[in-house]
């Protein structure tokens, strides 16, 4: 009989041929992105991907590959080819934003979330990228304004917590353009610098935004004092200086090590599938294909007459303008009014979302447009035999 380190051998090799053949199918898929390109036709074919999934589910079903299982993996891996197609025909209108050689700052120190996020963005090569971490959203606005660094990411909702409302009000202020977004999922951890036990720890420091999606686990060990730090990485950084069985932080398992810390617990979350959606800023807007699903978000003020929220939201319906996201803030200094941040799956470029916008003009007290941007949200549909 096989040794253990024999089958798992077995197991490594099967798994690099299945990389191989990742790697093979996201190449193809870069080819059927030129063949679009070529005829104009859009990257996303939701037919198609049905079809493929009830084919897949049929085939793999006689090797008791059950249709649930098929479906899960497949949905990542058109997820991922969509994604691939989008950024390939994206670098062909935006020739001259290259994703290399750039300089990106976020929230915190090396190991943050924000930073992970903006490791995503750029791609995994970091050697030739210039990462800027900073002490508030404000330094990361300053960063992009001034010309210091070429992009900026901006956490903006999490699925737990709901939105980062310093980042929208900072939003209202800059001349900044979203230019993508993108979403990065959260897993957040207890980690400590020496070995210890849950019951020893009497202090955890940590971002409040992490502390507020973990409160569920917190509060089943209520004798823990929390401490707020400006960002994740700054607690890790605390709890890797105190050296202390009784001090954690709480931070991603990849910022773990990059700060040398103990995994003492994972998925502390609330919500187990939780994930922070993040913006990228410019200084320069980007221009979305219209072969590509895309976003815009803009922010509006409406008059004080009744109903007048009503009627903006009117004029994107009669335009067919989907909205997938609309989020309220105050105004400053204007305690009795409000400002809307609305999200919706249109390209700005768009002949009937111009329209719109030409309509709202007139309807509303103020608009301006943050951002077109291509959507991230491409979540193959469900075949019906998988259900
Ligand atoms: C690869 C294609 O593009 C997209 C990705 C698909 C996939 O990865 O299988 C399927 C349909 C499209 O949404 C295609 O159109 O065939």
């Amino acid at each position: 009989m096989a040794t253990l380190d024999e089958i798992r051998q077995s197991i490594n090799e099967i798994d690099t041929q299945l990389l191989t053949l990742f790697a093979k199918r996201r190449a193809i898929s870069i080819e059927v992105a030129k063949n679009k390109l070529l005829s104009q036709r859009p990257i996303r074919d939701q037919h198609r991907e049905q079809e493929l999934l009830a084919y897949l589910s049929q085939v793999g079903r006689p090797m008791g590959l059950s249709a649930h299982f098929i479906q899960r993996i497949f949905q990542l891996i058109i997820e991922d080819s969509v994604l691939t197609q989008q950024d390939f025909i994206q670098q062909q209108i935006n020739p001259e934003v290259p994703k290399s050689n750039n300089s990106v700052a976020y929230l915190g120190p090396l190991g943050s979330y924000s930073s992970l996020a903006a490791r995503k963005f750029l791609g995994r090569e970091v050697s030739d990228i210039k990462e800027v971490g900073c002490s508030s959203f404000n330094q990361v606005f300053q960063e992009v304004e001034s010309g210091n660094c070429r992009y900026g990411v901006l956490p903006i909702e999490n699925m737990t917590s709901g939105s980062i409302n310093e980042v929208y009000d900072l939003m209202q202020q800059t001349s900044l353009s979203i230019v993508a977004e993108l979403t990065y999922p959260i897993d957040h951890c207890l980690l400590t610098a020496v070995e210890t036990d849950i019951n020893d720890i009497e202090v955890i420091y940590g971002h409040p935004q992490p502390i507020t999606q973990s409160s569920h686990y917190l509060e089943k060990h209520p004798h823990i004092r929390k401490v707020f730090c400006d960002s994740s990485s700054a607690a890790m950084l605390k709890v890797k200086e105190l050296a202390s069985p009784n001090a954690a932080a709480i931070g991603s398992a990849e910022g773990g090590e990059i700060y040398g810390l103990i995994k003492l617990a994972s998925g502390l979350a609330n919500q187990p599938d939780n994930c922070t959606r993040f913006w990228v800023v410019a200084r320069e807007p980007v221009q979305v294909s219209p072969l590509v699903p895309a976003k815009t978000t803009f922010i509006m003020s409406t008059t004080q007459k009744t109903g007048s929220l009503v009627e903006a939201l009117l004029i994107l319906r009669n335009h067919n303008i989907n909205m997938t996201k609309l989020e309220s803030r105050p105004i400053p200094g204007n305690p009795w009014e409000e400002m809307f941040y609305v999200d919706v799956a249109a390209n700005l470029e768009n002949e009937e979302m111009q329209a719109a916008i030409n309509e709202l003009k007139s309807a509303i007290r103020y608009i301006k447009i943050l951002g077109c941007y291509p959507s991230e949200d491409v979540h193959p549909v469900t075949s019906p035999t998988a259900e």
